[in-house]
């Protein structure tokens, strides 16, 4: 066992050495305080304006129980995270190909099994997602509210963005997010997409009211990265398995998301530091170990 364990760890550095770490790799979390604010639909015309723009662009489901990001991308996905860790099958196996290229992998249906796994599990975890380097963004569809579990996730990313819309509701759950992240890790950066505004004035609003709260109580800057206009094409988009910015590339919702993408294209420009796999890696491995969650 821990021959094989140690086996592992060597493959596992190798592979982080020969990894593509030429390429940069951002792993983004997005996250909400309250469920049904639109999150999976954005990340998915997100993501998918990224691959528009010569990106490659992985989303890792981890919304457990609320999994729906396959049946919005309408593809099947035969394996789960689940499945490449019970059955050590290589991740490559289990990424799914979207519309655009876009890549997927689906959770599966039980986090348990991904954070209680024994240290032979996580080395063989940690050696599939170091070859992750090929991607340029790696998203992370996190459920609405934190577990303990999704938290580790959330808090390795490079970078969270929180989605809410400017219902009251929404917006103090998502306060109450950004305060729970910000009192775990006061130094990862945080944008805010305001969902389904009626206009543009209600979008800039919910941001400063939400990004004033920050600066006040926090001392926390955050990032209104976009909003995006309540619009039937996201809701088409849903019925017909068929996200809106490739169905309706014009309409009012992904005009936006496609000014989001760009002007996050031109903050990621502008960053000095890099972001590898290999520290969102480093990140995880140490926060697994320290919330007790690996089975040793
Ligand atoms: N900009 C928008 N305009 C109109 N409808 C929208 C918009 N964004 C999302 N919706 C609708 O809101 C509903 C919920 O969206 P979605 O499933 O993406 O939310 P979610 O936050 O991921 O939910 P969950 O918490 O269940 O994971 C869907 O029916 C979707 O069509």
């Amino acid at each position: 066992m821990n021959d094989q364990a140690a086996d592992l760890r060597v493959k596992m550095k190798r592979a982080l050495d020969n990894s593509e770490e030429k390429i940069e790799t951002k792993v983004v979390a997005v996250a909400s305080g309250k469920g049904g604010v639109g999150k999976s639909s954005f990340t998915i015309n997100f993501a998918l304006g990224l691959q528009n723009h010569g990106k490659k662009v992985l989303i890792i489901d981890l919304d457990i129980g609320m999994a729906n990001v396959d049946i919005l991308l309408g593809i099947t996905s035969s394996y789960s995270i689940v499945d490449m860790l019970q059955d050590t099958l290589p991740i490559e196996e289990i990424i799914v190909e979207g519309p655009l290229g876009l890549s997927f992998v689906s959770g599966g249906s039980g986090l348990t099994e991904i954070f209680s796994m024994d240290q032979l599990k996580l080395d063989y975890f940690i050696q599939q997602i170091s070859s992750l380097a090929k991607y340029d963004y790696i998203f992370f569809d996190i459920g609405a509210g934190i577990s303990i579990n999704s938290l580790q996730f959330l808090l390795s990313a490079h970078e969270i963005f929180i989605i809410t819309t400017p219902e009251p509701t929404a917006i103090t759950d998502a306060y109450a997010m950004i305060k729970f992240i910000h009192l775990e890790d006061e130094n990862i950066p945080l944008s805010l997409i305001v969902n389904r505004v009626r206009h543009y004035r209600e979008g800039l609003s919910t941001a400063t009211n939400v990004s004033n709260v920050c600066k006040e109580f926090l001392e926390k800057e955050i990032i209104h990265l976009i909003s995006i206009p309540e619009d039937e094409m996201v809701w088409k988009g849903v019925r017909s398995q068929s996200p809106s910015i490739i169905l309706a590339p014009s309409a009012s919702s992904s005009l936006a998301i496609d000014e989001g993408v760009l002007r996050y294209l031109q903050g990621s420009d502008r960053e000095e530091t890099r972001s590898s796999i290999t520290g969102f890696i480093t990140k995880l491995r140490m926060r697994l170990f320290r919330k007790g969650a690996i089975n040793r």
